[in-house]
């Protein structure tokens, strides 16, 4: 059991011992950390006793919700029988090979082979890597350069962050690495002018073409991007664009890659975004609610024509001490079982998903400075503007948006401002009474936000 501690002094030895991830460390340890003790279902609970809705799954990964009982009784069991075993030199163990053969039955139909690693970037930088010896196998060697988009999220490894399009990561590590490079993101709100969503987003596929002729198809490896960006504000792209996507890579023999971390598992109503969006890559990685973050893992999944090149290709120097971790894989197997055989994931697509989409419509579309209210199945966003008229957005994108969630986090809600992209992806048990609960809280929560921009004369 954990030392009982009181707020205090759990906040004064995190400050003294704990280097937090993408955080202002003397900031932080001036107003001292959250210290979350328990969660149950969609509820966190902290060591003030509050109750917080947890509008975010952790971060867009708890898809089972938290508190089950079944998960940490598998992880104990497997902790005993085997902990650890690698699965290098012609090892394997049951619990990652059921896990693989559970994988290879809710995969898209052509995917049966999946790579283990530990977290979304580790999943993104083995995709790297297999990108291009995919490419050295079949001869072409030259072909080494990955397209992304900007304000795309990949992860925080070298690989992930270069591919990424956030430029305030590229600036701290003399990033993006060679042989990545990107173009601009399908976001109709800010780049479509007086296109309609369809027509733009068969322009915004057009930048990959141009990019792949600047660069040179013979160069050109693959193209990476997410179904719907998480972290770059829920830019869910226009129905045209995928489509066309798949068909320009298809022209030039380009991989196409979905980075399904965030809309893997059930996310979307469907089992992976691709299938939302109607288009079938090469590759795609996961992570997050491959677990529902009970256990770090994450899963490449390579389609038969990767799988049989890679193999081709004799030894593939690519892996992780805990490349398949026994008690990860065995958490996985449980949760993936368990959102299938529950229900939980077609719940998402038949029941709460629509439910939520129509009800978040309702309730944010009222708002004098709410715009582009945008999402589908369990994943859902609105953004701040100055003025919906001329679609003009606020200076200083970001500002806006954390006084805005810092509005839901007084409330003990847990939304997440990406710049002023207000988003929403709370674990997929959600019920209709707790999205009822969730909105009658934001909704107020936006009554006073537009109370107060007013008040500081931002509008
Ligand atoms: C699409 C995508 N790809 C890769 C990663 C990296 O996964 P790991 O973190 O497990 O290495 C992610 C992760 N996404 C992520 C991670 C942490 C915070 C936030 C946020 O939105 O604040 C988003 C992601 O969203």
């Amino acid at each position: 059991m954990q030392n009982q501690r009181t707020t205090t002094e759990w906040r004064e030895l995190d400050a003294a011992h704990h280097l937090h991830p993408f955080t202002d460390t003397n900031s932080l340890n001036q107003q001292g950390a959250r210290v979350i003790t328990k969660a149950e279902g969609i509820y966190l609970y902290d060591s003030e006793g509050n109750k917080i809705l947890d509008g975010m799954a952790g971060l867009w990964c708890v898809n089972i919700g938290y508190g089950r009982k079944d998960l940490p009784e598998v992880a104990k069991q497997q902790m005993e029988q085997l902990a650890y075993y690698n699965t290098f030199f012609k090892t394997t163990h049951p619990a990652v090979v059921e896990l693989s053969h559970l994988l290879s039955e809710v995969a898209p139909e052509g995917f049966k082979h999946v790579f283990y690693t530990n977290s979304g970037s580790e999943s993104v930088d083995t995709m790297i890597r297999m990108v291009r010896r995919y490419w050295d196998v079949k001869g072409k060697k030259d072909k080494k350069t990955l397209i992304g988009r900007w304000n795309g999220y990949h992860g925080s490894t070298i690989g992930g962050a270069s591919l990424g399009g956030m430029t305030y990561m590229h600036e701290q590590g003399d990033l993006p690495i060679p042989g990545i490079v990107h173009v601009e993101q399908p976001w109709w709100y800010k780049h479509g002018k007086d296109m309609t969503p369809e027509e733009f987003g068969l322009a915004a596929a057009k930048w990959v073409e141009d990019k792949i002729l600047e660069v040179g198809a013979d160069k050109v490896a693959a193209f990476v991007g997410e179904p719907i960006q998480g972290a770059g504000g829920v830019i869910v792209p226009p129905s045209t664009y995928w489509p066309e996507i798949q068909r320009i890579c298809q022209k030039y023999d380009i991989l196409l890659v979905a980075d399904e971390v965030i809309c893997g598992f059930g996310r979307t109503g469907e089992w992976f975004g691709q299938q939302v969006f109607g288009f079938k890559p090469d590759i795609f990685t996961t992570a997050k609610g491959l677990s529902s973050g009970y256990q770090p893992i994450g899963a490449v999944f390579v389609n038969d024509k990767v799988a049989t090149t890679l193999a081709a290709g004799g030894d593939f120097n690519h892996g992780f001490t805990y490349s398949g971790h026994p008690v990860a894989a065995a958490v996985a197997h449980a949760n993936v079982k368990a959102l299938r055989d529950e229900g939980i994931v077609d719940r998402v697509k038949n029941d709460t998903g629509p439910y939520m989409q129509k009800r978040w419509r309702e309730v944010f579309s009222q708002f004098e400075h709410v715009d582009d209210v945008r999402g589908v199945g369990l994943i859902q966003a609105f953004t701040l503007v100055k003025n919906k008229a001329t679609r003009e957005l606020f200076p200083d994108f970001g500002e806006i948006g954390t006084m805005c969630r810092d509005i839901f986090f007084k409330n003990n809600l847990i939304m997440r401002a990406c710049g002023d992209h207000i988003v929403s992806a709370p674990p997929l048990v959600i019920s209709k009474e707790e999205i009822d609960q969730m909105l009658e809280t934001a909704a107020k929560c936006m009554v006073e936000f537009e109370k107060q921009l007013k008040e500081r004369g931002l509008v």
